[in-house]
């Protein structure tokens, strides 16, 4: 495909009511684009800028299975009413007939596409965005390379087939090669050719593919990261045919600006856990204070995306380019500033019906991190099913807990550890833009400020994915002063218990306590004394 076509990919930029037109937005008018994920965090905020910008875009395909109950139509019916998409209605009315989602199911083999649909795929398609993946960490090897190695292979091959085709995009991670340190934007060989892997799936039974997991992973943290690095390593394999790009962002965060800022729609990567903290249940967590924190704006990673489709179809780089899409070397910032600023944006906009008053610190080792595990997580959940068992209700907050701290030690590796990421590609795309479309497609985070990023993030957390409204905040900052006077008297009455122990039992005990009552009986009588005799 690479150098086929012919037509005239540098329209002369339009102007639109005296501003020039982005070249961008231009560049996606009129064309067939296959979104794969576009019912994800990502993939979402993607179509919305796409139709956004170009409303005169031909067709968004998408291809969706039906989940959770829903039909196809269903799921596609419901993103495009959510709040997300309320901009998108002014500027593009029919965006309903814009989008085809198409039944697929990367799960298997050959993408469940039926022949009908993969026939206009294969005619139509000009850009494809493949954003679909399995993002769990903890996901069984079997299913992660089906979802992030089998599946893209299947794609790829179907993009060989596309004759229209002038660009694919394929998302993958920052962390793909999180076993290094510094990392270049190239692909990184794995010992094992994915092709072997994809095919040992296939014959395997799970007790032995549990067993050479840890082998296979090697000195990555899990198989997401392990089975990422083998989607690239698959993507390289195809991109003597194809004109591909490569986006790796880091840890992708709520909306910076557009739509709105704050959206958020999942728990990954710092959503969930910043809940857990809001709500109070979150006290301690292991990481390096000192350790920089890469979130990336979800719009941010959207606009860069938009803008390598553009740069790939239109300037056909002889080699794949790689693209990191990540914060730290541009405007870092670290986990303990960030904790910080979390923890002072739940002052502002606290959650409702908060288990504890949010506070929480960073550990620094292990030992440290089971003793407040077991003082500051489990000690009050335990008391707290002793309290729900005692009113006749069901203990719940243990498995809670359970379950909050398994989260947070798949976390946890990522929140110890810098990683350097190089961003000529990315700095090279940015300088290639012209200023409209530095402003219509900004991923420039160097104009990002984090303490009003986090309070956007934090307030879009509470009305977005807690569905909480704001009108409920001084009821909310009432209940925290209860859970205040509670821990203040809980504290006071456990001192107490502890002080009238130690005092049966100990005869020093008793003599600092005889001291201390008779020094305030003196106190006492001298300063009734001395208010009489100046009366
Ligand atoms: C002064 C100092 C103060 C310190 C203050 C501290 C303040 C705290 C806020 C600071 C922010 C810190 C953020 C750190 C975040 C670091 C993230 C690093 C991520 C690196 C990512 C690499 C980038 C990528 O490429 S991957 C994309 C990201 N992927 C993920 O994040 C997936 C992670 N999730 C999983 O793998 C699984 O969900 C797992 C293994 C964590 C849990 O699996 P399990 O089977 O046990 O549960 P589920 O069925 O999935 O869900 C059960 C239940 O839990 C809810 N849930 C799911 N995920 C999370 C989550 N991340 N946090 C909290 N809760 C979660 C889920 O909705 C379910 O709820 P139900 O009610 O049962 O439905
Ligand atoms: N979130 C993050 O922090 C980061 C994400 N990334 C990458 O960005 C991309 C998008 O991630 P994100 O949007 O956060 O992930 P989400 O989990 O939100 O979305 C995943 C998407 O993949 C789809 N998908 C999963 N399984 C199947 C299947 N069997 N058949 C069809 N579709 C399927 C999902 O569809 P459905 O709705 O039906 O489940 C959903 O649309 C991924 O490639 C990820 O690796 C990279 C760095 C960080």
């Amino acid at each position: 495909m690479k150098g086929h076509l012919t037509r005239n990919l540098f329209p002369e930029p339009q102007k639109t009511k005296g501003r020039v037109m982005s070249t961008i937005a231009a560049f996606y008018s009129g064309k067939s684009i296959l979104i794969t994920g576009a019912t994800g965090f990502l993939g979402k905020v993607l179509m919305e800028k796409l139709f956004r910008t170009s409303p005169d875009l031909k067709v968004i395909y998408i291809l969706v299975r039906p989940k959770a109950g829903q039909t196809l139509q269903q799921r596609v019916f419901q993103i495009l009413n959510s709040k997300l998409f309320e901009k998108v209605k002014d500027v593009c009315p029919n965006v309903h007939e814009k989008i085809r989602a198409i039944y697929a199911d990367l799960n298997q083999n050959d993408l469940a596409i039926s022949k009908e649909d993969k026939q206009e795929l294969l005619s139509c398609t000009d850009i494809v965005f493949h954003c679909a993946a399995t993002v769990r960490f903890d996901d069984h090897l079997r299913h992660a390379v089906q979802l992030n190695v089998t599946a893209t292979q299947q794609l790829l091959l179907m993009a060989s087939q596309m004759p229209k085709l002038e660009a694919f995009i394929h998302i993958s991670t920052a962390f793909s090669n999180c076993n290094l340190k510094h990392i270049d934007e190239v692909i990184y060989p794995c010992p094992v050719e994915p092709k072997k892997i994809i095919d040992s799936m296939e014959w395997l039974d799970d007790a032995i593919i549990d067993e050479i997991t840890p082998k296979l992973i090697g000195d990555r943290p899990n198989t997401y990261t392990y089975t990422k690095a083998l989607g690239e390593m698959v993507v390289q394999q195809e991109s003597s045919n194809l004109n591909i790009a490569i986006v790796r962002p880091s840890i992708v965060g709520a909306t910076w600006q557009e739509p709105f800022p704050g959206w958020v729609d999942n728990l990954n990567g710092p959503s969930g856990l910043i809940i857990a903290a809001g709500k109070g249940f979150l006290r301690a967590i292991r990481g390096t204070p000192k350790a920089v924190a890469d979130l990336i704006p979800v719009d941010t990673v959207a606009n860069l995306t938009l803008a390598v489709g553009w740069y790939t179809a239109v300037n056909r780089p002889k080699s794949t380019l790689i693209y990191h899409c990540t914060s730290g070397n541009f405007n870092p910032c670290y986990w303990g500033k960030m904790g910080f600023q979390v923890l002072a944006a739940f002052e502002k906009i606290p959650f409702e019906r908060a288990f504890r008053r949010p506070y929480a610190d960073f550990t620094t080792n292990t030992i440290t991190t089971q003793y407040w595990n077991a003082v500051s997580h489990r000690a009050p959940a335990i008391i707290y099913d002793f309290y729900l068992r005692l009113t006749g209700r069901k203990p719940r907050m243990t498995k809670l807990m359970n379950r909050l701290l398994r989260t947070v030690s798949m976390l946890e590796y990522f929140l110890n550890r810098s990683w350097e990421w190089s961003t000529y590609n990315t700095e090279m795309l940015m300088s290639e833009l012209s200023p409209e479309d530095q402003r219509v497609f900004n991923f420039d985070v160097r104009q990002l400020n984090w303490l009003e990023y986090i309070e956007n993030y934090v307030l879009g957390v509470k009305k977005y994915l807690l569905k909480e409204d704001m009108a409920g905040v001084p009821k909310a900052k009432q209940h925290l002063k209860r859970l205040r006077n509670i821990h203040y008297l809980f504290n006071t009455a456990l001192f107490l218990i502890a002080w009238r122990l130690l005092i049966a039992r100990s005869q020093m005990a008793r003599n600092v306590w005889f001291f201390i009552v008779n020094f305030c009986y003196k106190f006492l009588s001298y300063f009734r004394a001395s208010s009489t005799l100046k009366v």
